[in-house]
């Protein structure tokens, strides 16, 4: 086994508008490590992310999962090791039912009976929509939405757990439950967020993506406290790292 777990390099992507969404993009990730990947709107975050598991194709450059270089022949197994939530969760949830939409990747790995409905519900019970599990997800809010997209996932026990902006829409509540349940998740963790504060308290590094480039590759802390980076890239320290504008002391 590779001591790294994901590959990229130089990896580029055009979209056949012409859209160079990613220019050169390489950086390496090893077995455990949490790594959010930010950037301002538009930078290639979430056209980074499509390509970990091969919902898109790199116009030119490598990716290697494991010991896998990613490929037309390797997609199935890797998409048994990179379990992949999207941004809208309305591209993740397609089934009648919410439980036919978690159980369907265990079903395809050749789970029946007892032991998909226990793997069901257990995807359900650690996201806390256990009691979602009969409805259509289209009735669903966007928060229990987002909570059952990342069920369908957990369901596959992925080695390498990806999210596209996780916490979005969700309220604070619900936004604190899913770190505590990302926080439980020992593998290897990669996602994109807008939430500097939830990128802070789960990843140990961070990847800050410009004009489809990596700009910055280091320690969280280290990239949120370089006020010359964040500006440049347009964005913003976490609040939680930001003094109180009243009597100056850090939270
Ligand atoms: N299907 C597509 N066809 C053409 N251009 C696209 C397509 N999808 C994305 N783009 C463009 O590629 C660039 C990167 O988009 P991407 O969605 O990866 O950015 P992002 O960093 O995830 O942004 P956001 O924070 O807004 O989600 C943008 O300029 C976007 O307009």
């Amino acid at each position: 086994m590779s001591h790294h777990i994901v590959a990229v390099k130089n990896l580029r992507h055009v979209y056949p508008d012409g859209t160079e969404a990613l220019r050169d993009v390489s950086f390496r990730i090893h077995h455990g490590e949490s790594v959010a990947i930010i950037g301002a709107n538009g930078a290639g975050k979430s056209t980074l992310l499509l390509h970990l598991n091969g919902y898109l194709a790199p116009t030119s450059g490598e990716i290697q999962i494991g010991d896998f270089p990613l490929n037309k022949g390797t997609l199935p197994q890797i998409r048994r090791t990179v379990g992949m939530v999207f941004q809208d969760p309305d591209d993740q949830l397609f089934m009648p039912t919410v439980y036919d939409d978690v159980a369907f990747g265990p079903l395809n790995l050749g789970l029946s009976g007892g032991d998909l409905d226990r793997c069901v519900i257990e995807a359900l019970e650690r996201v806390g929509a256990r009691h979602l599990v009969e409805k259509a997800p289209y009735h669903l809010s966007g928060g229990e939405k987002r909570r059952v997209a990342v069920a369908t996932v957990l369901s596959m026990s992925p080695d390498i757990l990806v999210l596209d902006e996780p916490t979005n829409g969700l309220d604070p509540y619900s936004r604190r439950q899913l770190i505590a349940l990302l926080k439980e998740f020992r593998h290897t963790r990669i996602f994109t967020s807008h939430d500097l504060d939830m990128v802070l308290d789960l990843c140990e590094r961070t990847i800050v993506l410009k004009d489809g480039e990596v700009r910055a590759d280091g320690p969280t802390l280290e990239i949120f406290q370089d006020r010359e980076l964040l500006e440049e890239c347009r964005l913003e320290k976490p609040l939680s790292l930001q003094g109180c504008p009243v009597c100056g002391t850090r939270r």
